[in-house]
């Protein structure tokens, strides 16, 4: 099928809940690998997951958190809400902010965790992630590059895939 501008808006958005944890040390952020088997395996996101039935955004980033990376969240501030549209899925970022947690990191999923200064010295990132990238340099009074993140070639070839 042909996608058009009407199919697109069509297209029910997936609820995505994202945290993004601060470290209170050093502002220092967590970033993790997408884990084999999903879209954009082995690209760097901020850890979250889609809302099931009747969640909120907290509740949803609580389990996901709990279930991924074996971590209970103390405190979430609600900050951003994007949207961006991949070629399998047209998604909307509920960004959290969450400074405070417990319990020990676990990668459940089989992933890698780092935590990252900007910019981060990580990539590729998920496209989605870009504009939460581009608010937290600001916030920081950092300069923010896209093409550093996700080079066209990558993005072109994910695409295609
Ligand atoms: N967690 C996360 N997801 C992001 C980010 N940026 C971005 O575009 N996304 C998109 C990618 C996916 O299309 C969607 C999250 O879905 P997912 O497949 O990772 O969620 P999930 O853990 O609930 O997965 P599953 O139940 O389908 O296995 O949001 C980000 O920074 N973090």
């Amino acid at each position: 099928m042909t996608v058009t501008a009407e199919t697109t808006a069509e297209r029910k958005h997936t609820e995505v809940a994202v945290g993004v944890l601060i470290r209170q040390s050093d502002g220092a952020l967590l970033i993790t690998s997408r884990p084999e088997g999903k879209p954009r395996a082995g690209w760097w996101e901020f850890p979250g997951g889609k809302l099931e039935a009747g969640e909120t955004v907290e509740q949803a980033l609580r389990r996901e958190l709990q279930e991924e990376i074996g971590i209970t969240i103390e405190n979430c501030i609600a900050w951003k809400v994007t949207e961006h549209a991949y070629s399998h899925a047209l998604v909307r970022l509920h960004w959290c902010k969450v400074t405070q947690w417990s319990g020990e990191f676990e990668m459940r999923e089989g992933q890698q965790m780092v935590w990252q200064q900007l910019p981060l010295q990580v990539q590729p990132v998920l496209e989605g992630a870009l504009p939460a990238l581009q608010w937290l340099s600001q916030e920081r009074g950092l300069p923010f590059d896209a093409s550093t993140y996700v080079t066209a070639e990558v993005k072109s070839r994910a695409a295609n895939a």
